[in-house]
């Protein structure tokens, strides 16, 4: 039963990159929109935007600027009003967006966790030393020395069908994947393990699809709003929180997870030196009211308590 008092955006101008993934939560942001606002699916355009992150192929993105690469050019899109929302993974999000834009909405999260993919075994512990994993995460990188101080671990950049195919081929022995992206693909069976967050914390954001739009479009938000996951909201609050107050350039290895249970929400917070050997680790509870000044405070005490090593110092 469609709800008479739901907002009417006039036009709804969805913006995405076009790998699959970008592609799959562009149409899961579509059809929840023309779910809930009653109206035909092909009222909601999707135009794909070429980003310089999907450009940049040779060199860790943590070297060629950050977080923004994968965002910028949607965004001018976005301001110029040649789109009225963008959709992205949250995880990808930078913590200060361009004046004039937020994030406006997220859809119900996802499995956060990391999954492992090898060419042969089952789990971590059947890997032998000096085995080669590859991974363009320096979070996942140091996580992963911690735990396996012993493997070799290199860059291994491109889309998530790229990755598989350097296992399959053989030039990596493994590597590491979100979880919610394999299922989002339909290749959740190439995960070998499913790593438990108390072991590896998963990125801030992981799992969960942000909508992004212009502050004061009351049209398009108000569609938003009607879509948009509340503990989600108060998850993504708390950690991006956390990772504005820990750093967001993205040179840091970082794990943040919030959760949220009835009225309370948990973070665990986690900040590493790039080999894994010295970290820094928080774990608190908060009314969900208070779920950004958690983060925020857990960042600056996790900021104050970390070896120098973890920071970059
Ligand atoms: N950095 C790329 C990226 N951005 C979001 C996901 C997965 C989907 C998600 O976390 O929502 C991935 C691939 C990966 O890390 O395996």
């Amino acid at each position: 039963m469609p709800d008479p008092n739901a907002p009417f955006a006039p036009r709804l101008a969805i913006g995405t990159r076009g790998s699959p993934l970008a592609l799959w939560q562009a149409h899961a942001v579509r059809d929840a929109l023309a779910a809930a606002l009653a109206r035909p699916v092909e009222s909601i355009s999707i135009t794909v935007i070429r980003t310089s992150g999907d450009s940049i192929q040779d060199r860790a993105l943590s070297e060629a600027g950050g977080k923004g690469l994968f965002t910028k050019e949607i965004e001018e899109q976005l301001l110029d009003g040649r789109i009225d929302l963008a959709v992205h993974s949250a995880k990808d999000m930078a913590t200060a967006l361009p004046d004039g834009l937020f994030l406006s909405g997220f859809l119900p999260r996802a499995d956060v966790r990391d999954a492992l993919i090898l060419r042969e075994g089952k789990s971590l512990a059947d890997l032998p030393a000096g085995a080669r994993i590859g991974t363009a995460s320096l979070r996942r990188e140091a996580q992963l020395r911690r735990l396996r101080p012993d493997l070799d671990v290199s860059l291994l950049r491109g889309n998530v069908h790229t990755r598989l195919a350097k296992v399959r081929e053989g030039t990596f022995d493994g590597t590491l994947l979100a979880l919610a992206g394999l299922t989002r693909l339909g290749l959740a069976h190439e995960a070998s393990a499913v790593l438990d967050t108390d072991a590896f914390l998963p990125a801030v954001g992981q799992g969960a699809v942000a909508i992004e739009s212009r502050v004061g479009d009351e049209a398009t938000n108000g569609a938003i709003a009607a879509i948009a996951c509340r503990a989600t909201g108060i998850a993504l609050a708390a950690e991006r929180a956390l990772l504005t107050a820990l750093d967001g350039s993205c040179r840091t290895p970082i794990g943040g997870l919030a959760t949220v249970e009835g009225d309370m929400v948990r973070l665990r917070g986690l900040i590493l030196s790039p080999d894994g050997r010295d970290a820094a680790e928080a774990d608190e509870t908060a009314p969900v009211s208070d779920a950004a000044r958690l983060g925020a405070d857990m960042g600056a005490r996790l900021r104050a308590t970390a070896p120098a090593r973890a920071l970059g110092l």
